[in-house]
């Protein structure tokens, strides 16, 4: 399309204009700098109408490992990750349009869990790249986001995905996500009940799309999966001496490994004369999540969303497809734990922390939550072929702030 002004544009409302169609295209790159990879989202949008929400067309997507937070002594090496995925988006988006496509990198639990001072020289390396780069860089383009913005934000954005933020009759759906370091719950609550009982600071009022949203929400710190392993294991800021071993039955009973997390160096391994399986496992997972989370009772007959590692461990186990999602209730994370658990050399192909993985699903839902047995998860990493992730919110709170949309 060229800029030539035509006759005929007076008479038509803008959007209407055909010349116009694909003027009201626009684009929008967010980067996800999580404690495990880092990803980059590259969203186009078209707004159709003023009066209606601008459509989504597509996501382009790409991610690395390891993340950010394994950088931590080099920071311009991470930074250089980041200009890796950022070239995708040089090739991704008209050379006419890259002077207003806002490029932004939020960073989660990983880079929380970082000395501020390194994690500072990261974010600032980030910049120089963005700096460079032909995109727009809007104020704080680069930092560590709060903990309950990543839950609110991945609820907008299944709910918007699942077309639950448009018209009337909005039944909006609850999100569980369950990242390396940290975890997040995020739903609307329907009942007065919920919002009398629940601490204030689980309950965040967000704007979007002309709409406010009381959400309970909380993002646990330290209780994602791989943290888990490690307070688990009794080895979760401890002071590790060296050569220290970390034991448990959740492991294979001849295991003995090392393991690198947060720049430490871990000795784990399974309990070579005592007790193995799932019993005296999901005892020691007990003791991670009991008393340590709030339970809103509103949660125990409703349905969740759930993604992240819940998929992929579900995916893993053959509990779902790992390209179509599924289904799932609570118990079938138990029914799966027991069958690893209990036969742990039969899985001696997969990860060696799988068993302790899935009992630690099954205590978080059941005893860290309070979920029943038969509550629904839906188990899905893309709606319409976009990813289930707190980033496509993100950007919609991006374009709202830059006024590009409302
Ligand atoms: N966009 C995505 N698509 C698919 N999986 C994702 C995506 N983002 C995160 N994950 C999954 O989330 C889990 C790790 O969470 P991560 O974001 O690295 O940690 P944290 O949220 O604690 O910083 C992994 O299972 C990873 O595969
Ligand atoms: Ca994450």
């Amino acid at each position: 399309h060229s800029n030539r002004v035509m006759w005929f544009q007076d008479f038509f409302p803008p959007n209407m204009c055909p010349i116009n169609a694909k003027a009201n295209t626009f684009y929008g790159i967010m980067f996800d700098a999580g404690s495990t990879g880092t990803r980059i989202h590259i969203y186009t949008f078209v707004q159709k109408s003023p009066e209606n929400l601008p459509e989504l067309e597509g996501e382009i997507f790409e991610s690395v490992k390891p993340g950010l937070s394994a950088y931590a002594d080099q920071p311009e090496k991470g930074a250089e990750t980041v200009k890796k995925l950022l070239d995708m988006a040089i090739d991704a988006v008209p050379p006419h349009l890259w002077k207003k496509t806002p490029v932004v990198l939020k960073a989660t639990a990983g880079l929380r869990l970082l000395s501020e001072e390194k994690a500072q020289a990261l974010l600032l390396e980030v910049k120089e790249v963005f700096e460079e780069s032909p995109f727009l860089v809007p104020e704080d383009s680069v930092g560590i986001m709060d903990g309950s913005h990543e839950g609110i934000l991945a609820w907008i954005t299944v709910n918007f995905l699942t077309g639950q933020l448009s018209g009337q009759n909005q039944q909006t759906v609850g999100t569980l996500d369950l990242g390396g370091a940290s975890t997040q719950i995020t739903f609307l609550p329907r009942f007065e009940e919920t919002l009398k009982e629940t601490p204030g600071d689980f309950l965040t009022s967000f704007e979007m799309f002309n709409s406010t949203y009381k959400l309970y929400t909380h993002s646990y710190l330290g209780f994602g999966l791989k943290a888990a392993r490690l307070a688990t294991l009794g080895a979760l800021n401890m002071e590790v001496v060296d050569g220290q071993m970390f034991r448990s039955s959740c492991l294979p009973k001849q295991l003995e490994a090392e393991w690198h997390f947060g720049g430490v160096k871990y000795r784990y391994g399974g309990n070579k004369e005592g007790e193995t399986g799932f019993k005296p496992c999901y005892l020691e997972v007990l003791k991670v999540v009991k008393g340590k989370l709030h339970q809103p009772d509103e949660i125990r007959g409703s349905s969740f969303y759930a993604f992240s590692y819940y998929y992929d461990r579900a995916a893993d186990t053959n509990l779902i497809d790992y390209e179509q999602g599924g289904v799932l209730e609570v118990r079938d994370f138990e029914r799966k734990a027991k069958e690893v658990c209990d036969n742990m050399e039969r899985y001696n192909s997969a990860s060696p922390f799988l068993c302790m993985d899935l009992a630690y699903i099954t205590a978080l839902l059941k005893e860290g939550f309070g979920f029943r047995d038969h509550t629904l998860l839906q188990l899905t990493k893309k709606v319409n072929n976009i990813e289930t992730s707190w980033t496509l919110g993100a950007t919609f709170h991006l374009l709202q702030s830059l006024g590009l949309t409302y």
